[in-house]
Parts: C-alpha cells; sequence; structure tokens
C-alpha cells in the first residue's frame, strides 16, 4: 500500500492509499523537530486504533517545509523499507513541466494540485488552495502548470492584525452574519471573511481576463468549505484534491519504472 503525505506550512497530512481508495487519512500540526519514531509511533498507535489494516510498503513526499523531508524520508526508509518519491527532488517526475521563470522552484503542494486538477477537470483551470498562504494554480490547456499567485492566509492575516493592534484579539475565521459588525470580533471577522470572498473573485476575474477564456476554479485546503458559502466561484470544492494529485504521480513514476 502507498503512503501519501501532503505537508503543508501549518498541517502535515497522511493518507494510505489501498490501490482503489483511500483507507485512511490523519493529521498531525507540522513540526520540523518530530523525529522519524515520533511519527511512526503516532502512525502506528492510530492504525492499532481504528483498526486499520495496511502493509505499506511505498510512499510518497509533498512538502512545502524543506526541513521536515529529513525524518519523513528516515520514517520511509527506518519503519516501511522505501525509498519515498518527493514532488520536486530528483527522482520524482512530472506528467507536465511547469512553465515558469528560470530557476523558480514552485511549491510541491501546487505542482500537485495541478496534476490532481488536470486529472479531473482537464486544463483551463485555477486551483484555489486555503492553506497557510492562499494559493491560485493556473493550469493550461496540455495540463502545465504556469503560474499564479500567493496570497496571505486566511489565518495569518487575522493573525497579523492580532498581533500589530493592541486592541485586537485572537479571533477564529467564520461566515459572519452580516457585513456590519457591531463588535470588534465581528469587526475583524466580516473583515477576513468579506475581504478574502472579494480577493479571491477579483482575482480570478484578473486571471481570466488576461487569459481570455472561460476557464473552471476548484477549490480545497482547510477553509475551502467555509469560503464556498459566500460565493458561487467554485464549480467544485475538494478536500481530496492534493492527495489525488499525489496518487496520481505516485502512479506516473511507477509506470515510466516499468516502461
Ligand atoms: N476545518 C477547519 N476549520 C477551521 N480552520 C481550519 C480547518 N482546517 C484547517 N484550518 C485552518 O486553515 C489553515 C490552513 O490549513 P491547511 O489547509 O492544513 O494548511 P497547510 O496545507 O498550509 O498546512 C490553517 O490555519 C488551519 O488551522
Ligand atoms: C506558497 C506556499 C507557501 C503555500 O504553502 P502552504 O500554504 O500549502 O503551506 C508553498 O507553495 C511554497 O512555499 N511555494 C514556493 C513558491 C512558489 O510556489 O512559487
Ligand atoms: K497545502
Amino acid at each position: 500500500m502507498l503512503l501519501a503525505i501532503d505537508c503543508g506550512n501549518t498541517n502535515t497530512v497522511f493518507s494510505i492509499w489501498d490501490g482503489s481508495r483511500f483507507a485512511a487519512t490523519w493529521r498531525i500540526a507540522t513540526d520540523h523537530k518530530r523525529t522519524a519514531d515520533e511519527y511512526f509511533v503516532w502512525l502506528s498507535s492510530l492504525m492499532m486504533l481504528t483498526k486499520t489494516e495496511a502493509q505499506i510498503t511505498e510512499a510518497i513526499i509533498s512538502s512545502t517545509v524543506p526541513r521536515v523531508v529529513f525524518n519523513l524520508r528516515i520514517l520511509c526508509n527506518r519503519y516501511f523499507d522505501c525509498r519515498p518519491l518527493v514532488v520536486g527532488k530528483p527522482g520524482c517526475e512530472l506528467p507536465v513541466a511547469p512553465r515558469v521563470d528560470q530557476g523558480t522552484t514552485v511549491g510541491p503542494d501546487r505542482l500537485v494540485n495541478t496534476v490532481a486538477g488536470f486529472d479531473r477537470h482537464g486544463g483551463d483551470l485555477v486551483v484555489v488552495d486555503f492553506g497557510t498562504a492562499t494559493t491560485f494554480d493556473v493550469v493550461d490547456l496540455d495540463g502545465a502548470y504556469i503560474g499564479g499567485v500567493i496570497a496571505p492566509g486566511v489565518n495569518l492575516s487575522l493573525e497579523a492584525l492580532h498581533m500589530a493592534a493592541a486592541a485586537l484579539p485572537h479571533v477564529d475565521v467564520t461566515r459572519p452574519a452580516s457585513a456590519i459588525g457591531t463588535n470588534t470580533v465581528a469587526c475583524m471577522q466580516s473583515g477576513v471573511y468579506w475581504g478574502y470572498i472579494g480577493l479571491v473573485e477579483g482575482i480570478v476575474r484578473q486571471i481570466r481576463a488576461e487569459r481570455e477564456r472561460p476557464m473552471k476554479v476548484i477549490a480545497t485546503g482547510g477553509l475551502a468549505p467555509l469560503f464556498q458559502q459566500g460565493t458561487e466561484l467554485f464549480d467544485s470544492v475538494e478536500d481530496d484534491l492534493t492527495m489525488h494529485g499525489l496518487v496520481l504521480i505516485h502512479r506516473y513514476n511507477k509506470e515510466l519504472e516499468t516502461a
């Protein structure tokens, strides 16, 4: 079975792919200090507690945090006796190469989202990922990542308000009942929620205008369902998009190996 690991700046998600479906998906806070042994204790406890029978023989990693890859590689080598594919690193091929400025390193999560989005929807696509940062990945007709947008993440924006202004508390993002807030928390939530709706709609409008063609918009990431409630923009919201992309990239590399 395949262990697919999607490490973002906030959370790291582990999924077990049994060849036809995800047998389990577990999430842990990203921490570069976590050792391979710690990951294994956590993973094997969850497997036992949820009675997940899995013989992991292969692994693939996408990580937006370079430092964590070291210990994730050790986890795969030591406990699953395999060498993981690492997206963006030598030995891990993509079906279609990105077309960006020379020397640019595209976030592996964005490459993976591109592959997954293209597989499900074809080209001329925008993938919006509400992660630590909010990213927009533009996928060309042939499935190439051709660039996009990086905006500050939703929680990051709220945190920045709290950090910079003495009288602003820490608040969680939610969809406020109205745009006009009648207390501090409601005002902040409105600013971030409706501000973000405006940001996403405005950026997609601009991308479509630059491309001069219709483009589907797919949303993913922890906060995507919340923002779907405030806009008609998304053709679909898919929380398993990155995991789906990891499975596809793994399969693609296996096929190359045996070809
Ligand atoms: N269901 C949820 N409700 C509220 N916040 C969430 C939820 N899931 C994730 N988040 C928050 O959304 C942000 C992005 O999370 P995530 O998609 O896991 O980011 P990353 O992939 O960058 O690690 C984080 O700040 C996280 O705490
Ligand atoms: C933009 C990101 C920080 C988003 O990461 P995430 O929010 O998923 O943790 C990540 O994709 C990244 O580090 N990108 C490198 C620069 C680029 O993609 O152009
Ligand atoms: K992500």
